[in-house]
């Protein structure tokens, strides 16, 4: 293993009777990273996740976490983790505050200890008003908050996250990045599902995406971006009849496919992107084409998402 690998997963297959729902995937994460698990629904990322927290058995392949093997090493390797979505491991009839303080005593902690560890936790997920409360009376999003932060009482090396953020609101998702960022500023590594493209831009260091159980890219957000040729042109015409003629215009200088939306084309750029745009904003000028919006920017991971999953679902 190398030594700044925290999780090495080799070349994993899992079959669920004749349906291969893994296959052959292999990827490292490395410390102190996020690296999110992009993937249509049905790609197989919690049957993955389930394989790397040791709750299924791989049929090929093989998992390290900090570098104990999932199958001949489980009970070291589980030492290693913490894994939200738990639900079932938290008390209903006891308060958010007794559970985390449980849950610190379950993690080894004084009982002094787990009480300073469960106020930090209240109030960094912001439940210090219900902290009291029994958990039945808790809606689903500050159940939510209270699973992450149970699973973050014994300050996990490794914490694995599926779907951490579905169905919350907008604050309480702001808190939850907050949570994990802070995590990871303290050397933690985050390995996290998400549906969310956006979030998974804005926060995770490393993207794997997933489908139909391959993994058909990995790399940074901007790697990925890169990969649909980096910088594209969006150009807005002022006249929806001059449309088809801006169009002969760009496609004739970028020889790229162009998507029309209304009345914008938005076209890849090569290489050479300003001699190429300043040639279209002349031949536009020669044509009496006006514009009313003009645009470099680079692809979203939504077009990378799209790009390479479309069609095969
Ligand atoms: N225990 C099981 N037995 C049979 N098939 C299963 C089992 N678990 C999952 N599958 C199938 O494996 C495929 C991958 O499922 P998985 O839950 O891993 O996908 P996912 O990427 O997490 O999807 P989603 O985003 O919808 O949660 C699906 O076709 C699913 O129906």
């Amino acid at each position: 293993m190398r030594e700044d690998n925290v999780i090495e997963v080799r070349n994993v297959q899992k079959k669920f009777g004749q349906k291969k729902v893994v296959q052959d995937i292999s990827f490292n994460v490395k410390k102190g990273e996020i690296f999110g698990l992009l993937g249509p629904n049905g790609a197989g990322k919690t049957t993955l996740l389930k394989m790397m927290t040791t709750l299924l058995r791989p049929d090929e392949g093989q998992i390290t976490l900090n570098g104990f093997n999932t199958l001949s090493q489980s009970r070291q390797a589980r030492q290693q983790f913490s894994v939200t979505n738990q639900t079932a491991a938290i008390d209903q009839d006891l308060s958010a505050r007794d559970n985390l303080r449980l849950f610190g005593r379950l993690n080894g902690l004084s009982s002094q200890a787990s009480r300073i560890r469960a106020d930090e936790l209240l109030t960094a997920f912001d439940l210090t008003q219900l902290a009291n409360q029994a958990l039945a009376t808790f809606s689903g999003g500050m159940r939510r908050r209270l699973d992450l932060a149970v699973s973050l009482v014994g300050r996990p090396k490794i914490l694995f996250l599926d779907e951490p953020t579905t169905g919350l609101d907008p604050r309480t998702r702001i808190q939850m990045w907050q949570a994990i960022q802070a995590l990871v500023a303290q050397g933690s590594t985050v390995f996290l599902t998400t549906q969310y493209l956006e979030e998974a831009d804005q926060f995770a260091d490393h993207i794997a995406l997933i489908d139909h159980g391959q993994l058909i890219a990995s790399g940074t957000p901007n790697e990925l971006k890169q990969k649909l040729g980096g910088l594209q042109l969006s150009l807005t015409v002022t006249e929806l009849a001059q449309l088809s003629q801006a169009h002969a215009i760009v496609q004739d200088v970028l020889k790229q496919p162009i998507s029309v939306s209304e009345q914008t084309l938005v076209s890849p750029l090569g290489g050479d992107a300003l001699p190429a745009i300043i040639v279209i904003l002349n031949q536009l000028q020669i044509a009496k084409i006006t514009v009313s919006h003009l645009k470099l920017e680079t692809p979203s991971l939504d077009d990378v998402f799209l790009k390479m999953t479309v069609g095969k679902n």
